[in-house]
């Protein structure tokens, strides 16, 4: 099949070359000409394990395409994917403008029936808007669905290959025909596609997210709890995770949810339940508690030192979670203005990301060759994203680098007992009594 994807960024790049992958024939259109350059020349613009492989596969068998012309890369496609942006706009609710101007200008050139297909993270209504606004214009026929992606950064393509369950929201049936062609490679038994009303898949891409960020900050307060109990957050995550209602993933507490997902989509559901007449109490509390838990580890370091004041630290971790070079949200940011703020100076290590927070915060900081380097003159080490490579250093090294052998785990790397067999001040998340 003859598809295109408009906007090709995270979510276009891996559509656009999954698509590819299974057969069809994928032209990617993006504004950015930067970029569009880049990736006609076979240099990926995301980092994304395993996505790599593919897209150079696809790319040298003719299979995916790169435009910054939409009337081009429309041409000859069957379905046309809308992977564009839809940040938070000033009030917090999602701003359609990227998607509503690409519909405008698709009104204007589309020459044949095409499916349109909203893979953005969009409110409920919004089909229907491009569909009013792309028939201003166009003589004819089309449809609009709304068919969310729930892929997660760092095992996108997996998530994508082999979905959970794909959301198709339409009510032509011609559309359905289409969609369940071009998904059918992907879809294993069980894991299904769910057929149904636009309005009912804009709300469950919402929905799904909304409530991933709750069962996060129901655990983050529930470390809190531990702390102060003198419970261990470990144990209840276990006693409660093997419970199938409740389920072990996404259970695990840490210094609040990030992303460019996570944030946005909570603020976004609230915002539209309030115009919606309701006040979705629940979501403004997650909101607020994820807030406080991006610095839950500064009163803790604070305490141990007194004064943060004139103390240099060591920061492992930069992205918003391993396997991903994204920096949106990432708490690791907070913490950096929280100690710099103070008067700390900061070192940091990540193994991708560290570009990306140079391009944001300059030389606000110390960017280190490696995890090691990273503890020279340090008088502790804070970790702020559980990257493989940080579960298991060696620790002597990191004792013998640090001025004193403290360190303050924001993902709960370590077993509490063993670093304090191994002489750490180590401190951690919902795991240890509250020392303040
Ligand atoms: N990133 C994720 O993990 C993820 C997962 C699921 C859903 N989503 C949703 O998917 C959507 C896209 O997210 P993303 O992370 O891929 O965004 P992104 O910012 O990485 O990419 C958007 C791309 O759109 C391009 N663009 C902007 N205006 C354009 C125009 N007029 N014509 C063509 N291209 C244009 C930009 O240059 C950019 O390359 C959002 O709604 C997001 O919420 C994201
Ligand atoms: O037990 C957990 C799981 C996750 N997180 C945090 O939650 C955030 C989001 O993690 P994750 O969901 O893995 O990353 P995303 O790539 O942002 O993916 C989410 O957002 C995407 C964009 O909408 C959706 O498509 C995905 O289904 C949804 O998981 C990160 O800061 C994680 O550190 C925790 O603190 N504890």
């Amino acid at each position: 099949m003859k598809i295109s994807v408009v906007g090709t960024g995270y979510v276009g790049l891996v559509t656009g070359t999954c698509f590819a992958e299974t057969g069809n024939d994928v032209t990617c259109v993006d504004i950015d000409a930067n970029k569009v350059q880049k990736l006609s020349n076979g240099q990926i613009t995301i980092y994304e394990p395993g996505l790599e492989k593919l897209f150079e596969r696809n790319l040298k068998q003719g299979r995916l395409h790169f435009t910054t012309n939409l009337e081009e890369g429309i041409a000859d496609a069957q379905v046309i994917f809308l992977a564009l942006p839809t940040p938070p706009g000033e009030d917090g609710s999602a701003d359609l403008s990227y998607i509503l101007k690409v519909a405008d200008h698709l009104g204007k050139i589309m020459t044949d029936y095409k499916v349109i297909v909203d893979k953005s993270t969009v409110p409920v209504g919004t089909a229907e808007k491009v569909r009013e606004v792309i028939a201003k214009n166009c003589k004819t026929p089309f449809d609009v669905v709304s068919n969310p992606e729930f892929l997660r950064e760092g095992v996108a393509v997996d998530d994508f290959m082999k979905p959970d369950r794909v959301v198709i929201g339409t009510d032509s049936e011609e559309a359905r025909k289409i969609m369940g062609e071009l998904y059918g490679p992907y879809v294993r038994q069980g894991n299904p596609i769910l057929y149904m009303d636009e309005k009912s898949a804009e709300l469950t891409k919402y929905a799904a997210n909304s409530f991933l960020a709750t069962k996060i900050t129901f655990m983050n307060e529930i470390a809190i709890l531990c702390e102060k109990l003198g419970a261990d957050v470990d144990m209840v995550r276990r006693g409660m995770g093997s419970d199938d209602r409740i389920g072990k993933r996404f259970l695990f507490p840490g210094i609040g949810y990030g992303g460019s997902c996570f944030p946005k989509d909570v603020q976004a559901l609230a915002k539209s339940s309030q115009e919606a007449d309701y006040d979705f109490r629940i979501l403004n509390a997650v909101m607020d508690v994820n807030e406080a838990q991006k610095l839950f580890l500064i009163p803790k370091v604070t305490a141990y030192f007194n004064d943060v004041k004139g103390k240099h630290f060591a920061l492992w971790g930069l992205a918003f979670k391993p396997n991903t070079d994204d920096i949106r949200e990432a708490p690791a940011l907070y913490m950096i203005d929280a100690l710099t703020n103070a008067g700390a100076t900061v070192s940091v290590f990540d193994p991708e990301a560290m570009p990306n927070v140079k391009s944001v915060i300059g030389d606000k900081v110390k960017y280190a060759e490696n995890q090691y380097d990273c503890l020279e003159n340090a008088d502790a080490l804070v970790i702020a994203t559980e990257w493989s490579v940080f579960r298991t250093p060696d620790f002597e090294k990191i004792k013998s680098l640090l001025k004193q052998p403290a360190i303050f785990d924001g993902r709960n790397l370590f077993e509490v007992s063993r670093m304090q067999e191994l002489g750490f001040h180590y401190e951690s998340v919902g795991r240890t009594p509250a020392k303040i």
